[in-house]
């Protein structure tokens, strides 16, 4: 006979087994958008599907151990296989994240729209029931989901304290610097879309062969949207939040339907509104908030610091000095970029060499951002090559063109706010050194230029400061240090001096002098203080209304009337 675990009623007990699977699947909701920000209403489709692989064998084929095994594994691969197709149509370079969002909003009303197309085989609307399960006890499910939900819960605890967790925290802050680091960021959600996927379908399964019914509403929207409740009350980005407010909700809602039927979802409601005002950040965010504040008070380093014990090495190798060859590190023809009837940039032909300093100057709205844009990112230009060190770059996506070698700063800094320095450093490394899916490497190896930056502007003795903390000067050191980090030959440098103090930009002209003289990096710099272009470049492209106006040395362009008549912003046939 089945007995209840000590103090909880039977009732109570199986509401609770239940929710802890359902807490499993708020876990996976938690990874997905919590941790990486991709807000997804699909994952109920994949706890369906677990959930109906159950059944459907149990029903249609056959019971036994074997049969068991065989449907959790039908489950599993029908998940994961789902996930990844979903994941490749939301998740490819381009697309918005409210595409992504709809995609999996679109996944379980498909799924529901199948199953009740199955008519007698899935049970249609009505569902199935009575499949043989293996009734055990109730003590023994409870043991049985209460043992998977502590195993998701650490795997994913060890997941996100590893390099893996510091690239979903950074793709959830910075997408776009993650792509220009060469991360690749489709690639890794998908990953984590098949992974959460796949620990769904287990969850389902569990919670079919448990309750020994399932229906259309296991795999629905309705479900989907109830699990980003739970994480948003919770709290996303707290493992613990999500599966609290999981089965804290699910537990309150079973005994509320009993005793209040019509008003207990009004309630539930009424909670979520009044949480998600008072306490944006969910539940957990009380003890978190807390604990942030302990630290803070007794951290002697202050606020935003973290103990951290990554240490810098110098890069093996030959770090960033990329190897003098007859091919151009760059060519740019006949490169044309339009937006509507709008021509930004028309006809720009350039080749820049290895050791170059190449500024390029012009008023504003000349196309100067635009023209780096289309040398880091293949999808930017209409028409015309780029070519990077001998490869056309095609419509390769950013994160593709890093490997090429081509490294790019923003024009706005553009760094991971709550990730430490050392955190930045180490994810500039990934497409080199790789990461790890279970430890956080503690050793950042850098090349030479990077850690010299680092030193001269003392963020080598902050690498546990979250960045957001930084002064200008220094998330600007950062940031160069980062793209350095990916041992570019090629770099491309919008205005990186901009509000910077004198003696800062004095300091990074000496290190980009340095790049080029010494490391023979191939440098294109775009730059308004033309005092500043002057000392540092060696070659002073210049763009007027998105046609190169003239491409020489700094003294041809420094004694150029036609220069200066656009910078006076005299008409060109006039000037000429
Ligand atoms: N995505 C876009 N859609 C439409 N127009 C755009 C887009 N991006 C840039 N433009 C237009 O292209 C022109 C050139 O912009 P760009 O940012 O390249 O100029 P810039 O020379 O870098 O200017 P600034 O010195 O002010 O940064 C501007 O008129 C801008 O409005």
């Amino acid at each position: 006979m089945a007995t209840a675990p000590l103090y909880l009623d039977t009732y109570m007990t199986n509401v609770l087994i239940r929710a802890l699977f359902l807490g499993v699947l708020a876990l996976t909701v938690d990874l997905v958008w919590g941790y990486t920000g991709v807000l997804t209403f699909g994952q109920s489709a994949f706890f369906g599907i677990g959930a109906y692989a159950c059944a459907l064998v149990a029903t249609h084929w056959g019971f036994g151990p074997g049969w068991f095994a065989l449907a959790l594994v039908i489950g599993i691969v029908a998940a994961a296989v789902t996930a990844w197709l979903v994941g490749l149509l939301s998740f490819y370079h381009g697309a918005s994240p409210l595409y992504s969002s709809i995609m999996t909003l679109a996944l379980p009303i498909v799924l529901v729209q199948i199953i009740f197309a199955g008519g007698r085989f899935t049970g249609s609307s009505s569902g199935l029931s009575g499949f043989p399960t293996y009734y055990w006890s109730i003590d023994t499910w409870f043991v049985i989901a209460g043992i998977l939900l502590v195993a998701v819960a650490t795997v994913a605890w060890l997941f996100v304290r590893s390099d893996y967790g510091c690239i979903l925290v950074a793709i959830r802050e910075n997408e776009d610097r993650c792509a220009y680091l060469g991360i690749p960021v489709s690639r890794i959600k998908i990953g984590l879309f098949v992974a959460c996927g796949a620990i769904g379908a287990v969850a389902g399964f569990g919670y079919a062969a448990f309750t020994n019914v399932v229906a259309p509403e296991l795999g629905g929207f309705l479900l989907g949207t109830e699990s980003l409740i739970w994480v948003a009350l919770g709290g996303r980005g707290t493992l613990l939040g999500p599966i609290l407010g999981a089965i804290g909700i699910d537990v309150t809602s079973s005994y509320l339907s009993g005793s209040l039927p019509f008003l207990w979802k009004f309630i539930v409601g009424v909670v979520f509104v009044l949480v998600i005002i008072l306490l944006p950040n969910g539940f957990a965010s009380l003890v978190t908030g807390a604990w942030r504040r302990y630290r803070a008070r007794s951290n002697p380093d202050g606020e935003g610091h973290h103990a951290t014990s990554v240490r810098l090495v110098a890069a093996e190798g030959t770090g960033v000095r990329p190897t003098a060859t007859a091919v151009a590190p760059i060519r740019i023809a006949a490169l044309t970029c339009r937006y509507g009837s709008l021509t930004v940039l028309d006809g720009i032909e350039v080749e820049a060499r290895e050791g170059q300093l190449l500024s390029i100057v012009g008023p504003n709205g000349a196309g100067k951002t635009t023209l780096m844009r289309c040398i880091s990112n293949g999808t930017e230009r209409t028409s015309g090559q780029v070519t990077v060190a001998g490869t056309e770059i095609g419509r390769r996506s950013p994160q593709k063109i890093v490997s090429l070698g081509v490294g790019r700063s923003f024009q706005n800094t553009s760094l991971f706010d709550s990730l430490t320095v050392g955190d930045c450093l180490r994810l500039a490394r990934y497409r080199i050194d790789g990461a790890s899916a279970f430890v956080r490497q503690q050793t950042v190896a850098l090349p030479k230029p990077a850690l010299e930056i680092l030193q001269a502007t003392g963020l080598d003795q902050q690498l546990g400061l979250e960045t957001r903390y930084l002064s200008h000067g220094m998330k600007r050191g950062l940031e160069l240090a980062m793209v350095l980090a990916t041992e570019p030959r090629v770099l491309l440098l919008d205005e990186p001096t901009a509000g910077l103090t004198k003696s800062e930009r004095t300091a990074i002209g000496h290190v980009l002098t340095r790049l080029v003289e010494e490391y023979g990096l191939c440098v294109f710099l775009i730059e308004h203080d033309l005092d500043f272009v002057r000392e540092i470049s060696n070659r002073i492209v210049v763009l007027h209304q998105g046609k190169l106006l003239l491409d020489g040395s700094v003294e041809e362009v420094v004694s150029s009337d036609l220069v200066k008549a656009v910078y006076a912003g005299q008409n060109l046939e006039t000037a000429a």
